[in-house]
C-alpha cells in the first residue's frame, strides 16, 4: 500500500515496538536505504542527507554551555541566514514557544518542559519543509506534555506545518495528528501498512475541548482496535 502525506498534514506512524517506524523516518531523512520499496520526497528519491527536514527525537541535544536564544540561533547560523533575520527569527520562535523570559537561561537553569520547547524551536526556526519527530516527549511527564501538545498544536495551526511524527502513546496521536498510519508486523513477516485513521477534530482545533469530548475516547478505541488488527471493515 502506497501512501502519500501532504504538505500542512500532521500524520503520526503508529504500530507495535520493532515494526519500523523510526526507520521510516530515517529513510526520510536520508540516514538510511530502504531494504526495498521507496520513499520519495518533494516528487523525486530522497539522495544522501535530507537538508530540507528537520530531525527531533527523545534525546536533549541542546548545547550545555549555549543559552536557549543561542541553541535555537545554531541551524540558522549553519546555514548562514542574516544575523537580522535571525534575531527575528529567533524571537518569533521564542515566544511561539513561550520562552521569551527564559531567552538567556543555560538549559541546566530550565525545566524539562521548558527544554522540549526550545528544541521543538530549534526544529522549526529555519521552516524545513517537514518535520521528523520521533516520540519527542517521550519520558515526559504526564502534566508537562499536556501543555506541550498545546504548544506544538498550535504552531502546527499557526505556521502550517508539515509532521511526520512517531509515538506508542495512542491518547497522543489521537489528539495530535489529522491521519494516523497504522503499521503492523506478524511473525517475522515484513511490516506493512495496514489502514489509515483519519482524526476529525479538524484542523483548528482547542485541544482542552478535545480531551472533553466523547469523540476522544471513540477515536482511541479505533486506534487500538486497528492496532490489534480485529476491526471490521
Ligand atoms: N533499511 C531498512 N529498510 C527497511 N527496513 C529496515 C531497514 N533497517 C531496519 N529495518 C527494519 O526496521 C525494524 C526496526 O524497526 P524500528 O527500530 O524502526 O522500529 P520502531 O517501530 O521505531 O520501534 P520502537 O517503537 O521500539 O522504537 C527492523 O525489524 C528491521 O527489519
Amino acid at each position: 500500500m502506497t501512501n502519500e502525506i501532504h504538505r500542512g498534514e500532521f500524520v503520526t506512524l503508529f504500530g507495535r515496538s520493532g515494526c519500523g517506524k523510526s526507520t521510516m523516518l530515517n529513510i526520510v531523512a536520508g540516514l538510511l536505504s530502504p531494504i526495498s520499496g521507496e520513499v520519495k520526497f518533494e516528487g523525486g528519491p530522497v539522495k544522501g542527507i535530507n537538508t530540507h527536514v528537520s530531525y527531533m527525537t527523545q534525546e536533549d541535544t541542546l548545547l550545555p554551555w549555549r543559552t536557549v536564544r543561542k541553541n535555537i540561533e545554531v541551524p540558522l547560523r549553519l546555514r548562514k541566514f542574516k544575523k537580522r533575520d535571525i534575531q527575528d527569527r529567533v524571537d518569533r520562535y521564542l515566544e511561539l514557544l513561550n520562552l521569551t523570559a527564559a531567552a538567556d537561561r543555560y538549559p541546566s537553569q530550565l525545566s524539562g518542559g521548558m527544554r522540549r520547547r526550545a528544541l521543538v524551536a530549534r526544529s522549526l526556526v529555519y521552516d524545513p519543509a517537514v518535520i521528523l519527530m520521533d516520540e519527542p516527549f517521550g519520558g515526559i511527564d504526564a502534566s508537562l506534555r499536556e501543555g506541550l501538545h498545546d504548544e506544538l498544536r498550535n504552531a502546527v495551526e499557526k505556521l502550517d506545518l508539515t509532521v511526520l511524527f512517531v509515538t506508542h502513546d495512542i491518547p497522543e496521536a489521537a489528539l495530535l495528528s489529522d491521519r494516523v498510519l497504522v503499521f503492523r508486523s506478524r511473525d517475522g513477516a515484513p511490516t506493512y501498512l495496514a489502514t489509515e485513521v483519519n482524526i476529525p477534530f479538524g484542523e483548528e482545533r482547542n485541544l482542552a475541548e478535545v480531551r472533553m469530548s466523547p469523540d476522544y475516547v471513540d477515536v482511541q478505541r479505533d486506534l487500538r482496535m486497528k492496532l490489534e488488527g480485529d476491526e471490521v471493515s
